[in-house]
């Protein structure tokens, strides 16, 4: 095994701690080419798509990677911020107002964002982490809900990391914060604010990211998780069953996915005589292609074309106070046992205790 060249461990240095925000990537600009580079490196990942390789490369290389970059290119282009792709600019935000709101709760952690594909990889972050004197690591998904192919795929990111250094620094992980009451307290206040804002509709859609069907029975806590944020949600806003649904959209490939499907269920809904829904898409910590193109354009044509009158999306937590206090509340609990206050200056403590000493000794 050889190591990246690292600085000698300064033993007189105190010690900090830094925290990772990552999300998932995303192009880095909305370019048929940007677009092949991030799906390749993202579908390569056996998280993600968990057939046999010798099975899914000549798929992904020879069909997907062929066909798909231009067309998400264009939906990329679609919903592009002036300052970039809404994940990145969003998982941006997070991170430097995390860094002033634990700063004003006297945490002095060093906060960095990464992305698990694309810039900046977790490498690069865990590394300037490192190099800024951070000798414990909590690293943040930005999931909710746990799943293999997000959460897990993280955690083997940093586990390679690792396997390239000497002096590791203590690392801890959030695997999930989907029932932490100020997550839940967050979307209901969301919701709240948004029925204040424009009105209330006849349901709440809770759309998730969907998963293969067969990553429940082989194990996977995601559904479980996904249901229980939306039960949690529902209870916060006192509404009855018939008063919210559950779904599952961004369906990928021909085999079965997590049910019911978003934009099927929008259009049934539509079909038997709903006129309003509100969607929420609680599982994503910032607003992205999956939330802006595929349900505030597509699902929202979807339940219009099919008999609905008015369809609401509520935006992702993104930046908003709400969002950042609760992720505050999730990283506080983590960092339980390790020290985040400035750590004492022991030089400067043995001097004054020597001053005073011979301050003493001289009455
Ligand atoms: C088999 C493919 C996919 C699985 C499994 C999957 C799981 C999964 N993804 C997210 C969160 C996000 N996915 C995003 C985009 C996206 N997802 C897939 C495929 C799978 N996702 C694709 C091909 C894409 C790219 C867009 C496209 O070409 O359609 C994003 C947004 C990225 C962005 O740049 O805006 C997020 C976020 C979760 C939470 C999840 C499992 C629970
Ligand atoms: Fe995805
Ligand atoms: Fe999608």
């Amino acid at each position: 095994m050889s190591y990246q060249p690292e600085p000698a461990f300064d033993h007189g240095s105190p010690a900090r701690t830094g925290l990772l925000l990552c999300n998932l990537g995303t192009p880095e600009a909305p370019t048929p080419a940007a677009t092949r580079r991030y799906l390749a490196q993202f579908l390569s990942d056996p998280r993600v798509i968990e057939i046999p390789k010798l099975a899914w490369w000549p798929i992904l290389h020879g069909i997907i990677l062929r066909t798909r970059p231009a067309a998400s290119a264009k939906k990329y282009a679609s919903i592009w911020m002036k300052e970039g792709s809404p994940l990145m600019v969003w998982t941006q935000r997070q991170a430097t107002l995390l860094q002033g709101y634990l700063g004003e709760r006297g945490h002095q952690l060093i906060v960095r964002h990464a992305m698990r594909y694309g810039q900046p990889s977790i490498a690069s972050q865990l590394d300037a982490l490192r190099a800024a004197g951070a000798t414990r690591i909590l690293v943040l998904p930005a999931y909710p809900q746990y799943c293999a192919a997000t959460t897990a795929s993280v955690v083997d990111d940093v586990a390679r990391w690792t396997l390239t250094h000497r002096h590791l620094p203590e690392l801890r992980f959030v695997n999930r914060y989907h029932d932490h009451p100020a997550y839940i307290a967050a979307l209901a206040d969301s919701v709240r604010q948004h029925w204040q804002r424009e009105g209330r509709a006849d349901m709440l859609v809770m759309s998730f990211h969907g998963m293969p069907a067969r990553s429940l029975t082989l194990g996977d806590p995601y559904h479980c998780e996904c249901l229980k944020t939306g039960r949690l949600l529902a209870e916060a806003l006192s509404l009855s069953p018939a008063q919210y649904k559950v779904t599952f959209q961004s369906r990928f490939g021909k085999a079965r996915w997590l049910e019911p499907y978003t934009e099927p269920t929008l259009r049934s809904l539509a079909g038997n005589g709903l006129k309003s829904v509100d969607l929420i898409c609680p599982g994503f910590a910032a607003d992205c292609i999956e939330t802006l193109e595929e349900i505030d354009m597509e699902a929202r044509e979807a339940f219009l074309h099919s008999g609905g009158q008015r369809f609401s999306y509520i935006p992702c937590l993104n930046d908003s106070p709400g969002h950042i206090r609760a992720l505050t509340a999730v990283v506080e609990q983590h960092l339980q046992g390790w020290p985040t206050q400035a750590a004492p200056d022991t030089a400067a403590l043995a001097r004054q205790r020597d001053a005073a000493l011979m301050l003493g000794a001289s009455r």
